[in-house]
């Protein structure tokens, strides 16, 4: 039987850091696309570069922490990966969707901007640091009440209302946010500007790689 392997260097996040939640949102439907975009299967699991899942693992145990207990407000806290490696050829469909006229997620995800802009204004890359393996979009639930931590717009909300330093969500949602990014920052993560749930690791070992492999389920 056809056992599917990751290059060198890469590793199945759920099999590296089992504690981590999971969710990757490009395998299926529930997305800014309304569709499982190009590069992704059903079952596609969730790949990073050993680095990157060394400080997630790192991450995961800090957030046990009381001091981060407390800021989160949240009794079993855990970190939610909603996308990891992103191989090039989601990045073209990302493009190809960007230029097409189809609006049937517009009212969710970018009701004030055209989508034509998500490239020119930093919401989404073609060539996307998520394709060099070390960067990763998250969010914190409690798994006491399956709550998601508040960070003021939904994942993936295409709007100024998502950038990390805007003022106008509320004053928790805004908390919220510089935790997590002095939380992922502790472990080498940094973010940008446009989105509260993107973070690239710093010293990334591929930082000029961009990869072309299916997310998909991998034997090792
Ligand atoms: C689309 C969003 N989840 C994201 O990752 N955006 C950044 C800018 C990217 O595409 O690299
Ligand atoms: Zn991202």
């Amino acid at each position: 039987m056809f056992k599917r392997t990751l290059p060198e260097g890469f590793v199945v996040l759920s099999r590296a850091v089992p504690s981590l939640v999971i969710d990757l949102k490009y395998t299926g439907s529930d997305n800014f696309v309304g569709r499982p975009i190009a590069g992704y299967a059903e079952d596609g699991d969730a790949i990073v570069t050993q680095e990157c899942a060394q400080a997630l693992a790192k991450i995961q145990e800090t957030l046990q922490d009381p001091h981060f207990k407390a800021a989160f407000k949240v009794k079993e806290p855990k970190l939610v990966i909603l996308e990891a490696f992103r191989p090039l050829m989601a990045g073209d469909d990302f493009w190809a969707w960007g230029q097409s006229d189809c609006q049937k997620t517009k009212q969710a995800y970018y009701p004030r901007i055209a989508k034509q802009d998500f490239f020119a204004l930093g919401y989404l890359a073609r060539r996307s640091s998520h394709s060099r393996g070390s960067t990763v979009d998250v969010t914190i639930i409690d798994t006491a009440n399956n709550q998601t931590v508040d960070f003021g717009t939904p994942f993936d909300f295409m709007d100024e209302l998502s950038h990390p330093d805007n003022q106008a969500v509320s004053k928790t949602a805004y908390e919220n946010r510089q935790h997590l990014k002095n939380l992922m920052a502790e472990f080498g993560f940094e973010g940008i500007p446009q989105e509260w749930w993107h973070f690239t690791l710093k010293n990334e070992p591929f930082p000029d790689t961009y990869f072309n492999f299916e997310v998909a389920k991998y034997e090792s």
